[in-house]
Formats: C-alpha cells, structure tokens, sequence
C-alpha cells in the first residue's frame, strides 16, 4: 500500500505523513491506492488543518526561520533547493497558468525569498531585487506573493502577484527561475528544522565535502605556492563546517596562523589560514553559486547538444558569467570538424587565450581563456568550463625599481621591493612622507613602469596583460573623484555609463549601484548632494566611501587606495577601514597607504609593507609581528609589550630616529632581508620560481572616442554645469550686464548713417571681445578643476578626444545662449543693420576659439587659480589686435602676422562686412555732411570700415567663417594633443 499525494502524484510508503515528492502534509485520507483514485481537487474542509506555527509580520523575519546553529540539517536531503532550469526546458511545452491565489495571513508560516541576507532564501542574482517574493503555506497549498519586486515574478512564465503554486512549478523570480521543489517546500511544514536561511542557497556544495588545493580536480582552486595540491577538505556538518587538514605542507590553522588543526568545527565568520594564505569560511559559500547544481560546483559544463555556445552576461546565453565587466554576449564557442573555436563577439573588455587579446582562436585543451579579468579553463575531458576562483587576484612585487630623471640626474624613488599579497588579504603601506608609498602604488596597478622588476598578476606579468587586467583593477586615489556638484546617485551612474559595458542596461545599472551603495551602507546618501569640505553636502567619511563605490561598480578584484582615511576623524577612519575589512574578506585583495593608524585600525590590516626612503624594510603581519620586529629589545608579554602594542606609530619611531641621525635605510633593508618575515612572507610566497611565462602582447589598448562615452560625458558635464546654481547665475547674468553697458555708451550715438560709420563698428568689437570672454572664463577651470578625475577615467577607458568633445559641446551651449542673449539685448538697441544670423553665428565662432583658449590653457597650468590669472593674459591680446585700436593695415608686418593669429580681428571684420552687406554704410545724398559754413567745401564722409580699419588687408564674410572655424577646430586639437603630451 503507498500513499498518493495529491499535488505531485508521488507514490509514498503508506507510514509517511509527509509526501517525498513534494513535501505536501499527506491527510490520512489520502492513503487509498493510487488506482482507486482520481486525483481529487484539493479541499480545505476534506483535509485536516495541522496546527501550524504563527509567523511574523511582513517585514520582520519570521521567528521560527530564525537562525540556530544548533539545529542539524535533516540527513535525508541529498537536493538542490534551487535547480536552475534548463536552458530551453521551458519552451519545450506549455506550462500551466497559475491561479490567484487569496491574500496571504499574517499568520501564515512564509519563505520569503530575494536578494537580500535577511532573506530566507537568498538569491544574489542581479534581476532579484531585495525582497523579492515570498511563500507561504495555506491550508496546506503554496502560495506564491510577489513582494513588490521590480522584475516582477512569474509561475511558469506567467507574470503574478499572488498565485497558487506546485511543487515543480517555475518560479521566475526577473530573469532568475527555478524549479520549486522539495527542499524548498519542506520547510514551510509544521515542526520543520528551519536550518540557516544561506545553507538553503547553496545546498549544491553542501551535499559533498569540497576539497581546496592548487589542482584542477580541487572544488576550489587556489593556486599559489603555500597551498598543497589538495590542502584541506571542508564539509557541512549541519552545526557548522568540518575542516581537515589533507597532510598539506604548510598545514590548516584557524582564526590564527599559529592555532594549526588537523580537524577542527568552523563557523562562517572563522578564517583558515592554509599556510599564510588566508581564506575567510564564508567564501565557501561565493563559491557555490545558487544557480549551479550539486555536480557542477566550481564547473560550467558545456551544452553537448550544440555546436555554437554562447558566453556572456545575459541569462539568454549558454553560459552565463554574471559579472559587470562582461558583455551580455561576450563570445562564443564553436565546435567544428573535432575541433573547439572561441570568437569574440566584439565585447567590451576583450576575449583572449593565452593573455593575448583575439577575435577568432582555436581552443586547446592547455589554453587559459580569459574573458576581460575573468580566467577560465576549458575541462575538454569532463566537457565543462573550470573557473577560476571569482577572477582573485593574487598580486607580487617582483624586485621593483623606479627612478625618475630629472635634468641629468637620476633620482631612485623605489628598490629592490618584492612581496606578495594573496587574495582577501588586506594591505597597509606605510612610511614617512616621501617614503615612495604613492609611487609603489601607482606601479602597482600598472600606472607607472617600474625602471627594473615587474608587477605579476595572478602569475602574468601585468605590464604584458594591462588590457586584461585593467578591469579587475580599482584604483582610489588620494583627491576626490567625483563630481561634488552631482548627488551620489548621479555620480555612480554616469560612471557606471562610462566604466560598464555599453550593452548594460539602466536598469542594471541601478541594480549595480543599490548593491554597492549597500555594501557601502551609505544607501541613506543615494540623493544627497555630494558638496565639498567647504560646501558640506555629504560628510567626508561618506564621501570617501562614495569614491570607492566609483570604483566597486565594476567589480575589481584588486583595489588599491591611497590614503583613504586622510582627513577623517579617528572614528570615520575607523568605519571606512572596517568596511574595506569586510571587502577584502568577501574576495577582495586590498591595498592602501595610510599615515597614523590607530591601533584599532592597525589590527584590522593582515600584512604591512613599511618603506623607508625607497628601501623595504619589512613586509609580514601587521600585529603584533610588526611591532615586535621594530622593537626587538621588547618581550612579549612584559608590561613594556602592552605599551609597545598600543601605539603602531613603535614602528616607524626607529626609522624616523635612524633617519634623523643620518643612518642608511640599507641598514634596515638589510636586517629585514635576513629575517624570518622575508623568508616566509617574500621568498617562500614567490610564485613560478621556474620564470614567469612571457606571455601577453604588451600592447595598451588606447581607449577610442565613440559617440556613447562623448554623449554620456556631455551629459554629466552639462548636470554638474546646470547644478552649480553660483557658477550658472554668474555666468547668464554675464550677457545682460555687457549689453546694458554697451546700450548705455552707445546709444545715444544712434544716429542714422553716420553713426554706423563712425561709433558702431566699436560697439560691434566690444561685441567679439564679449564673446572671447565668455568662452575663455567659462572654459579655464573646465580641465584643472577635474585633474584627478580625468586622469582616473583615463586609466579606466576615458578616450580624450571624447573628453576635449564634450567640453565643447556643453560650453558651446551655454555660449550659445549668451551670444544669442547678448545680440538680442543690442542689436536693435545699437541700430545694427547686418543679417542678425550672420552676427550670431560670428559672436559663437568668436566664443568658441575663447572656449578653445581657455581649454587649452586648463590643460597647461596645474591649478585653477593659475588658470584664472591667465585669462587675461588671453583677452588683452585680442583687444589690442584685433584692428579697432590701431588699423591692422597700418601695422608693421610682425604685428600684421600677430594680428592675423587673434579671432578679433577675423570675428571683427566679418561683423562689418555683415553690416556692408546690408547696405548699412551706404549713404544717400541726405547723409553726407554738409559744408560748416557756407562757401567752404563739405568735409569728406567717413571711410567705410573696412576700409578704415582693415585697409588692404581686407577679406570676404565667408574668409573670415572659415579662419574662425579653423581657429575652433586647432584649439580643439590643442587641447587634444597637450593633454596627451601631458600624459607621457
Ligand atoms: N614624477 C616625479 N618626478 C620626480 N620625483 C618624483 C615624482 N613623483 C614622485 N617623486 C618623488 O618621489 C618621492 C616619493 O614620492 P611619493 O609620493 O611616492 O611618496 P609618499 O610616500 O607617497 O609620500 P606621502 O606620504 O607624503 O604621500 C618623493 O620624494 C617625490 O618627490
């Protein structure tokens, strides 16, 4: 006799009370025979009512779903709670619209199911939102709530916001859907063990213990030099992780790298140390990605049906790497004649194989494929994709030298630096002022070129795979880089516009951004304005932050910040380094540099690199290693320890000291060279001792203009213009106040004829020297107000001719609108006859060589006080040749040439041969003036103006567009190529 349950027909032993198949509270009046049958509708009055557990309000985490630790997972579930539908599957046949389903109770015991940690199924998947839906048991059926998504929820494909649902159903939670199925089901019954809410997500790892080694057979591949080829073997134990040692080298230690087990419990906020390599419990769990199956940890396996798979960010392709530096779809696998071909696909960060970027390969089974930052393998034997360890990155200093020249001297800022840092790992730089810690970074992240020695990533040297590397790069520098006229949200997103690739969506966008801010937990900051110091907007800890999250937009593995804590107050300080913390430990390899820690602060750094005039002088664990190390004479545990270690500042005091009586830093360079730190923490961490493979093409993909970036550009330009509400008002009451000077000086010179002959050619040069001004003073702080954010974007993909476009743009708008306000304000007050297009289009020509200028002269200077004491030094110039002050004709030839190169004279001239066009200097007989007495000769008529004041150097209207426009476009290209030269 078995048991049939009504929802999925399973047949149970007759002694269940719970159906195996669904997980459905089986009614003892189900317990006929399948075969005398038919499958009933579900009743509420047929079946009997168990007495359920109240849950929570919505909102608040359901009591009973609460975490116990304590509590063991059921020894019967061998599933996946979330089984990722087939590609396909759904298409393959009609699925069942669901029915509305009545309101949940309060009452009702609920999974509620999101993006979220709080969740209790939770589902770090980028179209899920934090709260996305729940479910819940009623009278003894599911039913699925949308929770006010906004992806919105469906039942096998079907969009709802409350409906009934079976196990087996597709629940479609945005573009993530999942087969609901027992293990999710069960732990709506009554008196269920409601194990921890994340062990639900990642079951598929919990089922078999996951090996950690440098092999590819590992579950988790970590490849350096301190790990074993099969270091340690970790397994859910229902209360918690087992850990056992697999007789690795440099064996397990937990929480401290001197408490080694060889099979100890561990929670997920526990860190093992394999060696010296640090690997924080809760990474298992990044490990096992929801959407992949028990069998497939660690593996994407290929399709073995298709011929073309496709690869990329989009849930549409075959296999999907759900990270922002990939493209939706990124590239694609080929199976052709026995043979695999991988084809890019124009991605945005490039595919390569090998470290070299390609278009088109073959793929054999020892190439390492690399999709931007992200590496993986291709398992030709179990026909999968072997990914490496969430694109970490492991960082080595390989005997770094920099030296700079200056003149023919050579001074050497940095030598002989070597260290490693591994993956989580969180680095403090430290040394005096002018120690090289800036200069160490910026070789890095492969700003600078070391003169000798080389920065590996992951084993490849990064100067040959810059491209492939640049993404999994953050870089904070020490200046702000953001706008502060934007608000937080603002910032972020034009910058995710900028960073990710075009083909992401703003809606993903968003997504991006409310992950970071809340990573950041600065999401109560989303629509602040961000201000500076002086113009309080956010405060500096949360603009600090801000500048991070630029930069965790894309997702770097590797983030480099120079002093981020500058600033601060000890307590703001505190939290942003608590946060980097938290960074590091979720895959994150850190670094910074940072002046005066606190002790709290100092304990929070794994490793610290101090530098002293260039040399290394130590690089091992930070407390107490460090301290002791500087201050040997110290014995733990005396009460003169406990004074040392409350001051990290006992470590720098001795460098100080040697440095203040004159002694070398070699002295210290040397001793650390010699200790047990260098040994352990530079020599035994090196990688690839054999060499390091010289692959990658060395070559740096320039960033190229493309329409998006300059329309994207113009666009934050434009919102950081029209939100600096001061700098707007100055400059559109600029016009006004011109004109209503020129009306005053001119006006009453309005006198037919003569007038235009004799006042208004000046009033009409006063007009382009308006128009010069406007451009110059509004362009001059456009580059140097910015410098650290350009030069940031620049590292990043910034293409300059797209940066100098857009500033013209924007600027040509705004001088646009002043030109025209300063011409309608004059033109019929000051009786200017001339086609008024033909002015205006002169005045903008005129304003745009100014916004030429005053760019140019930005890119020069270094800071915007220098910018703006140069503008006049551009205006005066333009006054005194442009040909009202003195006749260009009756110049010299050297000042004639000078004259040429001004835009007043051009814009000057093409004014009053606008007037001459429309017969504005033409007199009838009426106009020429009489004789002052009678019998003597009527005095002559003034020259025309041209005449007057161009003589023959006169051209034509349309030589004097052409040479303005010219004027734009080599002050345009100026700008280009200074910014450029600046650059090398
Ligand atoms: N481009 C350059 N040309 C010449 N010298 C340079 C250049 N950049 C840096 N230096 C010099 O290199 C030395 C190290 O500078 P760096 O900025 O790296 O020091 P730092 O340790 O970061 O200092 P601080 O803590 O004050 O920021 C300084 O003496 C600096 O003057």
């Amino acid at each position: 006799m078995s048991l049939s349950c009504p929802n999925c027909g399973f047949q149970n032993p007759d002694n269940e009370t719970l159906c195996q198949g669904c997980g459905l509270v089986l009614p003892p009046m189900l317990s006929a025979p399948r075969a005398e049958m038919t499958r009933p509708e579900i009743s509420t009055q047929s079946l009997s009512m168990p007495a359920l557990k109240p849950g929570p309000a919505l909102g608040a985490p359901p009591a009973d779903l609460e975490r116990d630790p304590s509590q063991k997972r059921p020894a019967q579930n061998t599933h996946s709670e979330l089984k990722k539908v087939p590609k396909n599957g759904t298409d393959a046949f009609a699925m069942p619209a669901p029915r509305e389903a009545p309101e949940i109770s309060i009452d009702a015991p609920c999974l509620r199911i999101g993006y979220d940690a709080e969740n209790d199924l939770v589902i770090p998947r980028p179209m899920v939102s934090g709260f996305h839906a729940r479910i819940a048991l009623v009278e003894k059926r599911y039913v699925l709530e949308d929770l006010g998504s906004t992806n919105g929820t469906t039942v096998n494909g079907h969009r709802v916001s409350r409906a009934w649902v079976n196990p087996g159903d597709e629940i479609g939670l945005g573009s993530y859907k999942f087969t609901l199925n027992q293990d999710v089901t069960q732990r709506l019954l009554p008196d269920n063990d409601h194990r921890p809410t994340q062990a639900i997500a990642v079951s598929g790892g919990l089922i078999r213990p996951i090996t950690i080694g440098r092999e590819p057979d590992c579950d988790i591949i970590l490849d350096a030099p301190q790990i074993s080829r099969h270091h340690v073997r970790i397994t859910w134990a229902g209360n918690g992780w087992r850990v056992e040692d697999l007789d690795s080298a440099n064996g397990v230690a937990v929480n401290d790298r001197t408490n080694l087990v060889k099979s100890a419990l561990v929670q997920d906020d526990d860190v093992l140390f394999l060696g010296s390599y640090r690997f924080p419990v809760n990474r298992i769990r990044d490990f096992m990605d929801p959407n992949l199956s028990s069998s497939d940890a660690g593996q994407m396996p290929l399709p073995t049906d298709k011929d073309v798979i496709t690869i990329g960010r989009g849930q549409d392709n075959d296999i999907v790497i759900d990270a922002p530096q990939i493209s939706r779809h990124h590239a694609r696998l080929i199976r052709a004649h026995g043979e695999l071909w991988l084809e890019d696909l124009d991605s945005a960060n490039g595919t390569f194989v090998d470290g070299k970027k390609i278009k088109r390969a073959k793929i054999d089974p020892e190439n390492t494929v690399s999709f931007g930052s992200y590496a993986v393998r291709l398992d030709m034997a179990r026909g999968a994709i072997q990914r490496s360890y969430k694109g970490d990155i492991l960082l080595q200093a390989e005997n770094v030298r920099v030296e700079f020249k200056s003149g023919k001297s050579v001074a050497r800022i940095l030598d002989g630096i070597s260290f490693t840092v591994y993956p989580t790992e969180f680095m403090g730089l430290l040394g005096p002022s002018g120690s090289g810690k800036t200069t160490l970074l910026m070789s890095l992240i492969g700003y600078l070129k070391p003169t000798y020695g080389r920065t590996l990533i992951n084993g490849d040297d990064l100067s040959l795979n810059y491209d492939r590397f640049r993404g999994a790069i953050g870089y904070v520098p020490q200046d702000d880089i953001i706008h502060h006229q934007l608000t937080v949200y603002e910032a972020l997103y034009y910058t995710a516009k900028l960073r990710l690739p075009p083909d992401t969506s703003d809606e993903e966008i968003e997504r991006r951004i409310m992950q970071v801010l809340m990573d950041l937990e600065i999401e109560q900051t989303r629509n602040l304005r961000i201000g500076t110091p002086e113009q309080k907007g956010i405060s500096g800890g949360q603009r600090k932050r801000v500048n991070l999250a630029l930069e965790l937009l894309t997702e770097p593995s590797l983030l480099c910040l120079d002093e981020p804590t500058s600033g601060l107050a000890s307590e703001d300080a505190l939290n942003v380094l608590r946060l980097l913390r938290k960074l590091a430990d979720g895959g994150r390899t850190i670094l910074l540099t940072v002046h005066q820690p606190s002790p709290q602060a100092y304990r929070l750094l794994d490793n610290v690199l101090y530098l002293a005039e260039g040399e290394q002088v130590y690089y091992g664990p930070a407390f107490p290693d460090s301290l002791f190390y500087f201050n040997p004479e110290v014995r733990p545990g005396t009460p003169e320890a406990e004074t040392i270690l409350g001051d990290p500042g006992n470590c720098m005091r001795p460098i100080v000291e040697a440095s203040r009586a004159g002694e070398p830093m070699e002295t210290f360079a040397a001793r650390f060279r010699q200790s047990r730190y260098h040994a352990e923490y530079v020599e035994d961490r090196k990688k690839n001792r054999a060499g390091v493979a010289v692959t990658g093409s060395g070559t740096r993909k320039k960033p190229k203009f493309s329409v998006r970036q300059w329309f994207t550009l113009c666009r934050r330009y434009l919102a950081v213009k029209v939100k600096d509400r001061l700098g707007m008002f100055i400059l559109l009451v600029q016009a006004p106040i011109i004109a209503i000077l020129l009306n005053m000086v001119f006006v009453a010179e309005v006198e037919g004829v003569m007038s235009r002959l004799q006042f208004t050619p000046y009033a009409l040069f006063l007009l382009v020297i308006s128009a010069i001004w406007f451009g110059c003073s509004n362009a001059a702080r456009e580059i140097v107000g910015e410098q650290a954010i350009y030069r940031r974007e620049r590292m990043v993909n910034l293409s300059v001719l797209a940066y100098v476009l857009s500033k013209f743009t924007v600027l040509g708008l705004l001088c646009l609108f002043q030109c025209a306000t300063l011409l309608l304000l004059t033109y019929f007050a000051l009786d200017f006859w001339g086609n008024p297009i033909y002015h205006l289009g002169l005045l903008w020509c005129a304003a745009m060589v100014g916004v030429g200028m005053g760019l140019f002269l930005s890119a020069i200077v270094r800071t915007t006080e220098a910018a703006m004491a140069l503008v006049p030094l551009l205006l005066i110039p333009q006054v005194i040749l442009g040909g009202a002050i003195m006749p260009v004709a009756e110049m010299n030839l050297a000042t004639k040439v000078l004259a040429h190169s001004t835009v007043s004279r051009w814009a000057f001239e093409g004014f009053l041969q606008t007037e001459h066009l429309s017969d504005a200097y033409e007199m009838s007989a009426s106009d020429y003036p009489k004789p002052i007495a009678p019998g003597l000769p009527a005095p002559p008529p003034p020259p025309n103006p041209i005449d007057r004041f161009f003589g023959d150097t006169e051209t034509r209207l349309r030589i004097d567009f052409a040479v303005l426009a010219g004027l734009a476009l080599l002050t345009l290209f100026g700008v280009v190529l200074v910014l450029k030269i600046r650059e090398r």
